[in-house]
């Protein structure tokens, strides 16, 4: 992992690359945003969600100690239109025995994924996520996660993506998405 962010780190020094902030980074820092966002994006679900409970909320994948869930870093490109993000899967992320969970491989395809349709058109969520899974990816291993914009057709985004071994000679899963670009006109 250390050797891959430092192989990272160094395509930065020229500015083709872009280390994308992560660790406690969420894009609302303060409930108070958090709240806002709700009630201007997403008014119905507004009503159905517990304002003081919201006080408490992290980024899903922010939710384990160092080492036991999702480690993970993500870089952009954006001649390429690409994140790519470098991945472990800790021991409590297991589903079948020895083997990341299906639903964590999702996760940090749909956090990267997200990730670079966010950086594209801000405000978004996730609409479609197809996911083949082609081979079980060995708990605590390390992956690369590639994603790719792939078009942009008014509100919708299609990004592509596959995680791959880090020797890139294991194709794990490979998967596209649709995101929706948010329009605080419409009662989502
Ligand atoms: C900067 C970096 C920051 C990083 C921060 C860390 C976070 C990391 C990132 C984490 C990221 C986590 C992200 C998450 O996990 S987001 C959480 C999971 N996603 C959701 O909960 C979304 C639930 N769905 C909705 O809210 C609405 O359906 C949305 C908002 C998506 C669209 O409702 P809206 O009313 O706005 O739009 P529309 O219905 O008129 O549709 C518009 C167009 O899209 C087409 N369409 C719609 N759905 C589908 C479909 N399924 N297949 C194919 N097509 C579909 C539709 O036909 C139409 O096309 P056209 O008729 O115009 O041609």
């Amino acid at each position: 992992m250390r050797l891959l962010f430092d192989q990272f780190m160094k395509k930065c020094e020229d500015g083709s690359w872009i280390h994308l902030p992560s660790y406690n980074y969420t894009l609302f820092q303060r409930s108070q945003d958090i709240s806002a966002f709700i009630h201007a994006y997403l008014p119905t679900a507004s009503k159905l969600i517990n304002e003081e409970k919201l006080l408490q909320a992290k980024i899903f994948t922010r939710n384990f100690e160092d080492g036991l869930g999702f480690e993970y870093v993500m870089f952009y490109n954006d001649v390429e239109k690409r994140v790519v993000c470098v991945f472990e899967g800790g021991p409590y992320l297991q589903g079948m025995p020895g083997c990341l969970h299906g639903g964590a491989i999702a996760t940090m395809i749909d956090a990267t994924v997200g990730t670079s349709a966010m950086i594209a058109e801000g405000i978004v969520m996730t609409a479609n996520l197809n996911i083949n899974f082609k081979r079980p990816v060995p708990l605590c291993s390390v992956v690369l996660i590639n994603s790719q914009l792939d078009k942009i057709e008014g509100r919708k985004l299609f990004i592509s993506c596959n995680v791959q071994s880090v020797d890139e000679k294991t194709l794990y899963t490979e998967a596209t998405s649709l995101f929706i670009k948010l329009d605080p006109e419409k009662q989502v």
